[in-house]
Formats: C-alpha cells, sequence, structure tokens
C-alpha cells in the first residue's frame, strides 16, 4: 500500500469525518481568490492548499520538478513530467499535512499564505483540454439506448462486446462545474413529421459519468497496452455529457452525436488522483466473448466508485433521480486507452476520456433522463409534484461520487450545471 494511502493516517488540518477530501485523498485542482491569480491546490478538508506558496517556501526541494508549475491557469504543465512525479508531490504533501509535522503548522506566516477556505476559492477548469473521446462502455446503457433507438429484439449493435465503442466529443464546451449550460438549438424530426424543424431541443438530457485525464503524452505511432495504462493516467473527474435526445435521434445516423452533444460536457473541479483510489480497486465484470489479445489485461481494473445524480428545480427540494457505481462498466479504463491508441494515435497531456453513461440494472441506477424515463413514455414525479421528462429550464443537475472503505472516504465533490433558456 502507498503510505499516503493508510487509513491511520491524521492531519493537523481538522476535518469532518465525512469530508469528500481527507488526508488520504489530495486531489488537485486549478483555483483562484481575489487576492490569487490562477494557481494549482490541493484540497484538504474545507480548505485549498496552495501549492504555488508552498514551492516559493521550497517545500518540494527534495523532487525534480520546477515549483514554478504550480503557477499556471492549468494541471498540464505539472501533470506532463509522469507518475513519479506526481506520486512524490502527493506523498510530500501528505507528510507535510501529517499530524506531527510542523514544516507548515509550525510557520504561521506560512500557514495562514497556503491555506485558503474552500468558500473562498473559485474553482476553474482543472486542464487544458486538447482532446476529448467519450465512450460507450456500460452494457445496461448501450442496452437501454438500443433498444429505445433501434430495435428492442436486439439492442446491442455487433461490434459493442468486442471493443470499447466511442466518438469523438468536442473539447472546446468543456465547463467547470457551476458554469450555467444555455439549452442548445438544432435540427430535429417529429416521428410523425414529414419535415425536420430547427429550435430549442425538448429533450434536454443528462449523462452521469467519470473521466480520466491523461498525463503523458505519446508518440505517433505507438500504441499503449492495457497493462501500461496506468502509468499514463493522472486521475479522475466527474463528468455530464449533456445531450439533446430529440437531436441526437434525427443527427446520429450513421457516423455518430454530432451537434446533440457538443454544446456543452461539465467536469468536476478535483482531479482525483489514481493512486488514492488504489484501495478501491475491484474484478469486473466477465467478458463473453472473450476480447482480441490487445485488450487483454491482467488484475483488478475496475473501481469501486458510488455515484448519485440529484435534480434541483427553480423552486422545490433537491431530488434524487440515480444511484450507481462505476464497477459496473463492462469495460475498463485500461481497456478504454489500449484501444484509443491501438491505431498509433499519440495522446495529449490533459486529454479527457469519458466513461460513457454509467447505468446498473435497475431503473433507479439509470444515469439518464432518457433510460429513467423511457424517451418520455414514464415521466417522473418531483416533490413539488410538477413531472420531469426532460430537463426544464433553470432545473440543476448535481452528480456526486466517493469511494468507502475502512472509515475513508475518497470523494470527488460534485459537478453541477443549471439550465438556462435558449439564447
Ligand atoms: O446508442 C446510441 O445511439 C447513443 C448513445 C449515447 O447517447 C451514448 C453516448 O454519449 C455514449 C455514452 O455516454 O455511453
Ligand atoms: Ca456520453
Ligand atoms: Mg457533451
Amino acid at each position: 500500500m502507498l503510505k499516503a494511502n493508510d487509513p491511520s493516517l491524521h492531519s493537523w488540518i481538522q476535518i469532518a469525518p465525512d469530508s469528500d477530501f481527507p488526508i488520504q485523498n489530495l486531489p488537485f485542482g486549478i483555483f483562484q481568490t481575489p487576492e490569487k491569480d490562477p494557481r494549482v491546490g490541493v484540497a484538504i478538508g474545507n480548505y485549498v492548499l496552495d501549492m504555488c506558496v508552498l514551492g516559493q517556501y521550497n517545500m518540494f526541494e527534495l523532487i525534480d520538478i520546477d515549483p514554478t508549475v504550480f503557477h499556471r491557469p492549468y494541471l498540464n504543465d505539472f501533470i506532463a513530467h509522469g507518475r513519479p512525479v506526481w506520486r512524490a508531490i502527493r506523498n510530500r504533501v501528505s507528510e507535510l499535512l501529517r499530524t506531527n509535522n510542523e514544516e507548515i503548522s509550525g510557520n504561521s506566516e506560512l500557514m495562514q499564505k497556503c491555506l485558503v477556505r474552500m468558500t473562498d476559492a473559485e474553482m476553474l477548469l482543472p486542464v487544458k483540454v486538447g482532446n476529448y473521446t467519450d465512450f460507450y462502455s456500460s452494457l445496461e446503457h448501450a442496452t437501454n439506448v438500443g433498444q429505445l433507438f433501434r430495435d428492442p429484439d436486439n439492442p446491442l449493435l455487433p461490434n459493442w462486446r468486442h471493443m470499447p465503442v466511442a466518438y469523438h466529443g468536442r473539447a472546446s464546451s468543456i465547463v467547470v462545474s457551476g458554469t450555467p449550460i444555455y439549452r442548445p438549438k438544432g435540427q430535429t424530426k417529429a416521428a410523425e413529421a414529414d419535415l425536420p424543424a430547427f429550435g430549442p431541443s425538448k429533450q434536454l438530457d443528462y449523462e452521469l459519468e467519470v473521466a480520466f485525464i491523461t498525463g503523458k503524452e505519446t508518440a505517433l505511432g505507438t500504441s499503449i497496452a492495457a497493462d501500461e495504462a496506468d502509468e499514463h493516467i493522472f486521475g479522475l473527474v466527474l463528468l455530464n455529457d449533456w445531450s439533446a435526445r430529440d437531436v441526437q435521434k434525427w443527427e446520429y445516423v450513421p457516423l455518430g452525436p454530432f451537434l446533440s452533444k457538443s454544446f456543452a460536457t461539465s467536469i468536476s473541479p478535483w482531479v482525483v488522483t489514481l493512486d488514492a483510489l488504489e484501495p478501491f480497486r475491484v474484478k469486473g465484470p466477465e467478458q463473453l466473448p472473450r476480447p482480441l489479445s490487445y485488450l487483454d489485461f491482467t488484475g483488478h481494473r475496475h473501481y469501486d466508485i458510488n455515484l448519485e445524480v440529484q435534480l434541483q428545480p427553480a423552486s422545490g427540494n433537491t431530488t434524487t433521480l440515480c444511484h450507481t457505481n462505476f464497477k459496473h462498466l463492462y469495460w475498463n479504463m485500461s481497456q478504454q486507452l489500449a484501444h484509443q491508441t491501438s491505431n498509433g494515435v499519440n495522446l495529449q497531456v490533459g486529454d479527457i476520456y469519458a466513461s460513457g453513461t454509467i447505468s446498473g440494472s435497475e431503473p433507479g441506477s439509470f444515469g439518464s433522463l432518457l433510460e429513467l424515463t423511457r424517451q418520455g413514455q414514464n415521466p417522473v414525479t418531483l416533490p413539488d409534484n410538477t413531472q420531469r421528462s426532460f430537463l426544464q429550464d433553470y432545473d440543476t443537475v448535481i452528480m456526486r461520487g466517493f469511494s468507502e472503505k475502512e472509515g475513508i472516504r475518497i470523494g470527488f465533490g460534485e459537478v453541477r450545471g443549471q439550465v438556462l433558456p435558449a439564447v
């Protein structure tokens, strides 16, 4: 076990037992305050640790890194250093925050400069995203959508059990949690209509996903074996792939989703490292028929991460629409990265690879309204007695995630977004 994951570790900072950010987590993000320009921070309890200030006080002297990489508006330059450096930095931060370590706690000037209350910090997009892939790796989701969009008796397309199917998404519209989402406009065609029409989407939806961020550049022509994938994965965030179902249904054949999904994708601000999630590795489902050998992997490569979706209407109480788990996915991240690079495409630092919508086997575990309401046929009733087939203007969608074991909770915080009327 990595020392920084030891459940017996405690910090000199007071941390509530239900906090997403105990000393065993230490996720990285980008924040700013009225006094501080954008820079790298680490979440600890209700605080953001200013990595830039720690660099100025020579706290990373023994690590092979120029600490000015923490004074950047994105994590890219830091994560480009590769896994040995991410790990050394996380271990060092863990050491600095431990009970009995006085390098910060014994220096009131430093302590005052390097700790920012989360309520005083604005979180920004953590990475500059070059490329965004969205996989389709939940068997339950692919089955549900196949039934609704295509053939109820034969929902899974023939390639699905042979490769982690995906499409290339739009990187420019990836936004951080809290950014409002304008209802997209687009071309749709009602089943009974002869001709298509253009206007605001009437079937705006969310998709519950977890995404990984790559931290190591690769060269054109090279591929990553599934067993090497962990070396390239810096960490994970929650992701909401906002989707206009009416636009999608009309546009997607035969090239896949385009404008129905490219208008916005929201991610959570804290990148939880793969190292912090190490204790939560679990075995995935059996894959039959056996995939081709380039998708072979050893060990456990799924992760036990509890996920939930809540809907908060403009007025009225918040409702939980979904509880599910990242471990239900059919294809794991190592196979996704092996498949992505199998043709020799190069990876960039800060690329985002989303899991695809994560659904379990019961309606209460479906990761989209499309599935939950059977394309609007069975609307859900909210506590204020209004109904939803799809999202209404001013609805806020909130997704949360956490792993928990031996009293240690490794949380992701949340990704939220409010729907605003079409412009
Ligand atoms: O089955 C389809 O035609 C499309 C399904 C999706 O909307 C999926 C997509 O964005 C990938 C995913 O989230 O699983
Ligand atoms: Ca998606
Ligand atoms: Mg999207």
